[in-house]
């Protein structure tokens, strides 16, 4: 069926719906993701929420949609946009083509699109409000927030527990990806998953080595109001953030964030570690950024820098056992490279253990 996706900048494409949902509109943020793979694990990121995704690589879903890669247990996105969506998939382990699982969820996925046109408007005027529709006459209205999704509504409402490792994690959930779950248990830790608003007491009460901020949904200064207790929880015990916790950390800490033009989302992000000079290829998937100059007069220093466009891609403590990434060293969709940083997530955690008398 010939539908359309419409910009907020009053740009129409014309395409094939090839789920059979949606004689409805729908409405999301459109973003673009540059990986050659990976699908399957950017549909069920809970940080895609609400979001309309791009993908640039011109042939989506040859391998199908597996019961192995999911991030989470459904599709996040409000909808999805491609050259060419293949609806027959060749690895023997797959479950479902890209159609039938979008369409078991209800999510459109558009067909035949110039993304490379699409992905140029973005590029050059920013990540915006889109729409998928029957209709060939449409207005987009702009999104009066710029926030599309709630932290609240992926987060966990219950603490969840996983692993039997020695070391005990406690994850405050603003959207996880399994990756980072699977990452930390691979390790050896025992993990608790917490909802995001948890206070710091309850949080005690739990007995953490360590904290893991994970990544989310939306505007870090959504949660501005959770800040005071995030402050709390990080420098009391060691942490370490990623994407979303990485921003909250910062904000948390004193610096500031601020929405790039169109975000980074793909494979092959390099990024450089300051401490050692060594360049690493990223999996990414963000909008916001932490503000370099915001971070003067606090006792954060960037550790980790892309090499593209210098922007601040990790963090660390001057003193307190703290760092953070904006990329994804869990690396699913992409590169295992940055996955030995959980390794070092646990090196902090035991050179801390009974040093818990430094935070007094
Ligand atoms: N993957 C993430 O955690 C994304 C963080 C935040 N929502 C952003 O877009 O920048």
């Amino acid at each position: 069926m010939k539908s359309y996706l419409h910009l907020e900048n009053g740009s129409v494409f014309e395409g094939e719906l090839l789920t059979k949902s949606t004689e409805k509109t729908i409405t999301g943020e459109i973003v673009f993701f540059t990986g050659m793979t990976g699908y399957q694990e950017v549909l069920t990121d809970p940080s895609y929420k609400d979001q309309i995704v791009i993908f640039t690589y011109p042939l989506i879903g040859n391998y199908g949609i597996n019961e192995h890669d999911f991030e989470s247990k459904k599709p996040h996105v409000a909808g999805v946009i491609v050259y060419e969506g293949n609806m027959s998939h060749s690895h023997y382990q797959a479950k479902y083509s890209i159609g039938e699982y979008l369409d078991k969820w209800n999510i459109p996925l558009l067909s035949h699109v110039d993304t490379r046109a699409v992905v140029k408007n973005i590029r050059q005027e920013g990540s915006m409000q889109a729409v998928i529709t029957a209709d060939e006459k449409y207005t987009v209205v702009p999104s009066l927030t710029g926030l599309s999704a709630h932290v609240a509504e992926v987060s966990t409402k219950v603490v969840e527990k996983f692993g039997e490792g020695g070391k005990h994690v406690v994850m405050m959930d603003f959207g996880y990806k399994k990756s980072i779950l699977d990452s930390l248990v691979a390790q050896g830790c025992r993990v608790s998953v917490v909802p995001f608003d948890t206070e710091f007491e309850q949080i005690k009460d739990l007995k953490p080595d360590g904290i893991l901020l994970s990544n989310g949904p939306g505007d870090p200064k959504q949660l501005e109001y959770l800040l005071g207790n995030i402050k709390k929880i990080i420098t009391s015990f060691p942490t370490m953030g990623i994407c979303l916790g990485h921003q909250l950390t910062a904000l948390a800490l004193g610096g500031n964030t601020k929405k790039m033009l169109f975000g980074h989302r793909g494979a092959n992000q390099p990024v450089v570690d300051l401490k050692t000079k060594q360049v690493y290829m990223s999996s990414q998937n963000h909008s916001y950024e932490v503000d370099e100059p915001s971070l003067q007069g606090t006792s954060l220093q960037v550790r980790f820098r892309n090499v593209n466009d210098n922007t601040v891609e990790g963090l660390m403590h001057e003193d307190l056992p703290i760092f953070t990434t904006q990329y994804h060293p869990e690396a699913n969709p992409g590169p295992i490279e940055s996955s030995l940083l959980f390794k070092d997530f646990l090196q902090m955690i035991n050179d801390y253990s009974g040093r818990e008398k430094a935070y007094a």
